[in-house]
């Protein structure tokens, strides 16, 4: 077996369309959907990320707001923005780039995005409401994941998931939403004993620990459909994942590539949540 690649791009395109349709059809009624995006200083991943956001909101109609602000900006000026953004009509999300200068705590800064704009689903609130199966913004990257694993068709009830990482923005909120879906999971992390043992069992890897090759072709059951999160450079500075590619992909029936996996998928889930955050004041 060879996997088949699971193409982010290309679900993104077609995600892309009905965000498009329905941002036309909001600005139609006087709600064009606004997204506004901060980025204190000057980290050139970031810097590339961010711009590729204010790409993808001009492509769907979403208005977008770039401000950018020198690494020496204060938290207070910082959350004062943040207050005039949350009352600010023509916004319906905001999203701070991470990660931030030092000088600034990032849960305090979350904490003062409105939980209606919070549209990375950072917020305690938003956790909280994944947690407990209500309503409410998904994180963009987990939540992209599951759009990448169910466009492959095969049912996720009944299977066994492992997720290997436990961050708060990607590894715990997908295995809730795994949970959500039926699947059975199992988080492993930097403190696990044997992952290898885990995800040979697994019918769904999602992996999201920022390590390349932490997923190998020994690692896993053949036929298993491999997600990869992950975005590093190799010794050749080329982009890769956390999955060694060469050596899982013939196992596996599904794969994600890196780049043109979850990547574009992050973002194709945040001009959703925006469209979403605007459809609800638009009602
Ligand atoms: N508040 C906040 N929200 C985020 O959602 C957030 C963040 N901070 N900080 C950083 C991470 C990272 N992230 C990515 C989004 C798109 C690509 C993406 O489009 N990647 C392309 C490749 C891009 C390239 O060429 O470098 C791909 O995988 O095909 C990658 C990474 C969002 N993040």
């Amino acid at each position: 077996m060879t996997a088949q690649l699971i193409d982010g791009v290309a679900l993104s395109r077609k995600i892309r369309e009905e965000v498009a349709q329905r941002a036309a059809a909001l600005t139609a009624r006087g709600h064009q959907p606004g997204l506004a995006v901060i980025l204190v200083g000057d980290d050139p991943a970031s810097a590339t990320y961010v711009k590729n956001k204010v790409k993808a909101c001009a492509d769907a109609g979403v208005h977008s707001v770039l401000e950018k602000y020198d690494a020496a900006l204060s938290e207070a000026d910082l959350l004062a923005r943040l207050d005039a953004l949350n009352s600010d009509p023509t916004i319906h999300g905001i999203l701070v780039q991470m990660p931030l200068p030092k000088h600034i705590d990032p849960q305090k800064v979350i904490e003062r995005i409105s939980t209606a704009k919070d549209v990375d689903g950072y917020s305690v609130q938003s956790a909280g409401d994944l947690m407990a199966g209500l309503p409410g913004f998904r994180p963009c990257t987990p939540y992209g994941c599951m759009k990448l694993i169910e466009s492959t068709g095969v049912p996720i009830k009944g299977k066994h998931a492992v997720v290997i990482g436990r961050s708060n923005t990607v590894g715990k909120p997908m295995a809730l939403l795994l949970l959500q879906a039926n699947a059975t999971v199992t988080i492993c992390h930097s403190a696990t004993v044997d992952i290898g043992a885990h995800t040979r069992q697994a019918d769904i890897v999602v992996v999201a620990t920022g390590r390349r090759d932490t997923l190998r072709g020994d690692m896993v059951k053949p036929g298993a459909i491999v997600i990869d999160v992950g975005i590093n450079r190799n010794d050749e500075g080329k982009l890769c994942g956390d999955v060694d590619f060469a050596s899982v992909a013939p196992l596996a029936s599904f794969i994600t590539p890196v780049p043109g996996g979850v990547g574009p998928m992050t973002i194709t889930m945040l001009l959703m949540n925006t469209i979403e955050s605007a459809e609800r004041v638009a009602g």
